[in-house]
């Protein structure tokens, strides 16, 4: 028996900074989606566990004990697997890739064992954007990412964009390069997200605030969304998460589509479209 889950990319359609812990770490409050571009990973049972990593974006993914797929098949003890990692996000980029790698990973061994998955904390302890990649679906992120509401209403399957320009940029940096980092949440009530116009009206109005101290490290972000801001029908150009990928939202998949096709081309961009999952 062979088991797919599908790691969607996450996108942070906001990501306000609102105050830092004693132990360093940031308090956020950040609107959350997923999309249909993503990783895949496969699991079959096998005697002990062994990573194989395959796909366009293989290159340069660790295989050893530091991968997140294997670092999560470490917290599902007593179930070995064979697991294969097609790679199509790439990695550093704000989009969750290895987060939501680990994620799917622990469905599909939980799927594969019919075994419980592991304690929040433990989740957590992957990395900040796991546990909103196990939720796997539009939330709001709170705390340093384990507080996770998950929205009343599922998001529109908006069009989506993403473009990364081909610099890692290692999280951590951007944090430390934060000049203000108790700035304000998101309302408390987030107004009904059902459609095109309202979402980007509500968003126009919301931040990401890595935004600036990621494109202090890479002014090429600058350039993706100038980019991206210009294509037809874009109704929103962001960072995601610490960068470099930036998202634009469109109405329909198909004005999304056509949107990448205009991007593509740019010398060592990574361009993708799909949309946005409930
Ligand atoms: C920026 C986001 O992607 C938004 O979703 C996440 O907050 C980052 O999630 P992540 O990449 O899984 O982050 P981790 O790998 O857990 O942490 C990397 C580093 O980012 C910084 N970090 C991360 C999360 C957080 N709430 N505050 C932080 O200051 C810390 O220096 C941490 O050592
Ligand atoms: N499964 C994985 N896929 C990609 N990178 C991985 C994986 N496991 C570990 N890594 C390492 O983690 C580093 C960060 O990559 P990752 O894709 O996790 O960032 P990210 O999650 O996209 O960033 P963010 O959490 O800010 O959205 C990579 O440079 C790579 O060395």
């Amino acid at each position: 028996m062979t088991v797919r889950e599908f790691a969607p990319a996450k996108i942070n359609l906001s990501l306000h900074v609102t105050g830092r812990r004693a132990d360093g770490y940031h308090l956020l409050d950040s609107l959350v989606a997923f999309c249909s571009v993503g990783d895949w990973i496969l699991a079959g049972k096998a005697p002990e566990m062994r990573l194989a990593v395959a796909g366009p974006r293989a290159e340069g993914v660790p295989l050893g004990p530091e991968n997140l797929v294997l670092r999560a098949a470490g917290l599902m003890a007593g179930a070995p697997a064979a697991l294969t990692l097609e790679k199509h996000l790439p990695a550093a980029a704000g989009i969750g890739g290895g987060s939501s790698d680990a994620a799917a990973t622990l469905r599909a061994l939980s799927r594969l064992h019919d075994a419980p998955l592991p304690a929040p904390e433990a989740v957590l302890g992957l990395g900040a954007d796991v546990p909103v990649c196990l939720a796997g679906r539009g939330c709001r992120m709170g705390g340093i990412g384990e507080r996770i509401a998950p929205l009343e209403a599922p998001l529109p399957p908006l069009g989506v964009v993403l473009v990364n320009p081909g610099i890692d940029v290692p999280t951590p940096a951007v944090f430390k390069a934060l000049a203000v980092r108790d700035n304000a949440p998101m309302p408390e009530a987030l107004p009904p997200l059902r459609a095109f116009d309202p979402v980007v009206a509500f968003l126009a109005a919301q931040r990401n605030d890595l935004e600036a101290p990621a494109r202090a490290i890479a002014p090429a972000i600058g350039e993706v969304l100038a980019a991206i801001a210009a294509t037809k029908g874009c109704g929103l150009a962001r960072m995601s998460g610490s960068g470099a990928t930036c998202f634009g939202l469109y109405e329909t998949e198909a004005a999304a589509a056509s949107a990448a096709e205009a991007l593509r081309g740019r010398s060592g961009w990574w361009v993708a479209a799909g949309r946005i999952l409930p």
